[in-house]
């Protein structure tokens, strides 16, 4: 019912927001829009699941996440798959590597520090009347 939309419509502020603040952070430059693939032509036979940030606000506007915890399964492909894809000990693979445990970290941590436990028990409530 209306209040559900209103909890949802939060969320999806929320969740916006944060995707706009990782954007603006240019060490996380890389994981704004997806691998090219043309540069890249072996990065879909590595990476099953690719994600980035337009994509996750792409799916935010599609209102796919219902809970933090779904667009967090998300979020967290973008450095698990840097992490898998560049995974060499020459500089430019620790340097994402570097970037993609920092993208972990920032994301976890505006989680923590800004989303109200009990908004998140809220939506999972929402989930599970569905
Ligand atoms: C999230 O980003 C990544 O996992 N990557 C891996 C690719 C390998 C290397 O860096 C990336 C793009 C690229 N393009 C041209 C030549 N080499 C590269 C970005």
């Amino acid at each position: 019912e209306e209040q559900e939309e209103d909890v949802l419509r939060e969320l999806r502020l929320f969740l916006r927001n944060v995707i706009e603040r990782l954007s603006l952070d240019r060490r996380f430059k890389a994981f704004t829009k997806p691998v090219d693939i043309e540069e890249v032509p072996d990065y879909m036979t590595v990476i099953r699941r690719p994600m980035d940030l337009s994509t996750l606000l792409t799916n935010i506007d599609e209102q796919r996440y219902v809970t933090v915890g779904e667009f967090m399964n998300d979020a967290d492909l973008i450095w698990q798959n840097a992490l898998e894809y560049n995974p060499d000990s020459d500089p430019m693979d620790r340097h994402i590597r570097h970037r993609a445990c920092a993208l972990k970290d920032t994301v976890r941590a505006m989680i923590r520090d800004e989303l109200d436990e009990d908004f998140e028990r809220v939506c999972e409530d929402v989930r599970e009347s569905r």
